[in-house]
């Protein structure tokens, strides 16, 4: 019967509400423990229900005792009547009667999102798992939207011998996934070698996301903790392969910092607030702003923008500018669209994609009003300051997150409109000034709310990841600022004219 206090549906919750289903671990690195420290460290709201009493400790599993299903059917309902379930992580199970009343349940409740991480032996050997449950849990498959079976796992639930290699299991992946209707998640922790790589496999693709594999005894719970923490996240991500890739770049962070713990002489459990150091820190922007306090002071003496602001900036030396510009733009909007692509939900990736576009807006009406008018032919290559500022983007966007992402392309919203403000301010009477309508554009109120909201998404992004993604993402900010003061300085305005692109190569500055 429904509860009198179930969440009335308008109210748009704080936190993802993520249900464990799963055995206990006294030592807090497996089962519902190490589940409810993955909902946190990923800022989701844990509850949990206790499907088995398991002693066991970093060396392995001493006693098992698995309560009456009446009582687990108990438990299930108590949520389930009072709360509204965002996503569900089933963990251990124990016994065939355990799985189908989590099979009973499901089917009753029909949670949105239901990760099954089918645990059937722990790596210490003992059994978590009735051999005749086996049948049980692949009947469960049915319920979930993601399975995450390590190889020996995955062997079972199609009935086969596990695989012996990478390859023979992404096939069995592909098929259990066909014949589930289920997405995969296929996990090589069992593999021989120096890669830990996964898989997320459904009907029709692969994807295949590699880690090195950590050299470390700190493993204890590292599939629960996997699956909890791609349960916490899908909800809040637009895809399973999104929600996975982040939650596999946390855990090796996790699992590398283990050992630090000190948790148990056996294999001990991950560190699942091994970013705890960026808890509490200030926002991101705050920090980065501080860390660039010397770049921003020397913008305001760059020869160009003195020359810009006062009006006595050559022409061809402010077309080469633009000109430069303009291949800049090209190239930002493809990086903004890689911010859009690597997105955590839908807002996110429609401010980036809007960003994207009016690059090329920008970059068409800078050669439809001045360069094309300006008699002179602007088609050469970027310069070697433009191509270093594009390549840092560009690796950014192929090899980072996105938290990283959004650190390297802010520069270019925030930096740029803080010149451009005391551009605007040192300017004068924009009616009798040379570059006035340039210079008019810097007070745009868009774009200064542009700059506004790709800060926030920063800081935003930034309030999700561990110290050293952090690190990294005040290295690309920083970078990108020193890139933006380069580009301003690019056209020497007090040098005799370049003659656009071709000058600039001359001197030696251009892109090869
Ligand atoms: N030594 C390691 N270094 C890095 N990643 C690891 C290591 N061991 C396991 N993993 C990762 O931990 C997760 C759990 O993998 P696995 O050990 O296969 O599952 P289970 O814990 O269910 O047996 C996977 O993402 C796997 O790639
Ligand atoms: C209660 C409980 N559930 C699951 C496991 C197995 O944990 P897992 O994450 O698969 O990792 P290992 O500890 O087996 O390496 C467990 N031990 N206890």
């Amino acid at each position: 019967m429904p509860g009198p206090t179930a969440s009335p549906a308008r109210v748009r919750p704080a936190r993802v509400r993520v249900l464990s289903v799963a055995g206990t671990d006294p030592t807090g690195g497996a089962g519902i423990h190490a589940d409810l420290k993955s909902f946190a460290a990923h800022g989701a709201y844990g509850m949990a229900v206790v499907t088995a009493l398991v002693a066991q400790n970093t060396h392995g599993v001493r006693a098992v005792h698995v309560p009456d299903v009446a009582f687990l059917r108990a438990q299930l309902d108590a949520v389930s009547d009072d709360v509204t379930v965002d996503a569900v992580k089933i963990g251990m199970l124990g016994t065939r009667a355990v799985a189908d009343e989590v099979a009973a349940w499901l089917a009753r409740t029909r949670p949105p999102v239901v990760v099954l991480d089918p645990v059937m032996v722990a790596t210490s050997g003992d059994r978590l798992l009735d051999r005749d449950a086996e049948e049980a849990v692949r009947r469960l498959v049915a319920h979930a939207d993601l399975v995450t079976p390590n190889l020996p796992e995955l062997g079972v639930l199609l009935g086969e011998p596990a695989a012996r290699t990478w390859r023979a299991a992404v096939d069995q992946a592909r098929r259990l996934a066909r014949a589930s209707a289920v997405t995969v998640l296929l996990k090589g922790g069992h593999l021989d070698g120096d890669a830990s790589p996964d898989a997320v496999v459904d009907a029709t693709t692969v994807v295949e996301l590699d880690a090195v594999r950590v050299a470390t005894t700190a493993t204890h719970g590292t599939g629960c903790s996997l699956s909890a923490a791609v349960a916490a996240l899908r909800p809040r991500r637009p895809d399973w392969v999104t929600a996975v890739r982040e939650a596999k770049a946390w855990l090796t962070g996790a699992i590398a910092a283990g050992e630090a713990l000190a948790v148990g002489s056996g294999r001990g459990p991950v560190d699942h607030l091994h970013h705890a150091a960026t808890l509490g820190a200030p926002p991101f922007g705050d920090e980065a702003w501080d860390a660039v306090a010397d770049v921003r002071a020397a913008c305001d003496d760059l020869p160009f923008v003195r020359a810009l602001a006062d009006g006595t900036l050559r022409t061809d030396a402010f077309e080469a500018y633009l000109h430069q510009d303009a291949l800049y733009l090209a190239a930002y909007s493809r990086v903004l669209a890689r911010a859009s692509e690597l997105a955590p939900d839908g807002a996110a990736q429609a401010f980036w994609a809007r960003g994207a576009s009016r690059c090329l807006d920008v970059e068409a009406e800078l050669h439809r009003d001045r360069l094309d008018r300006a008699g002179r032919a602007w088609g050469g290559p970027a310069s070697a300051v433009t191509t270093g500022y594009t390549d840092h983007l560009l690796a950014v966007g192929a090899r980072g997150s996105y938290a990283e992402l959004t650190a390297a392309v802010l520069p270019c919203y925030w930096l740029y409109a803080d010149i451009g403000a005391r551009v605007l301010a040192r300017a004068g009477d924009l009616g009798a000034h040379p570059y006035g309508d340039w210079i008019g554009t810097y007070g745009d109120p868009g774009f200064a709310a542009a700059a506004d909201e790709a800060r926030r998404l920063t800081d935003e992004a930034a309030r999700e990841v561990g110290a050293a993604t952090r690190a990294r993402m005040l290295a690309a900010f920083v970078r990108s600022c020193e890139h933006e003061v380069a580009f301003f300085d690019q056209v020497d305005a007090a040098a005799p004219a370049p003659r656009g692109p071709a000058a600039l190569a001359a001197a030696g500055r251009a892109a090869p």
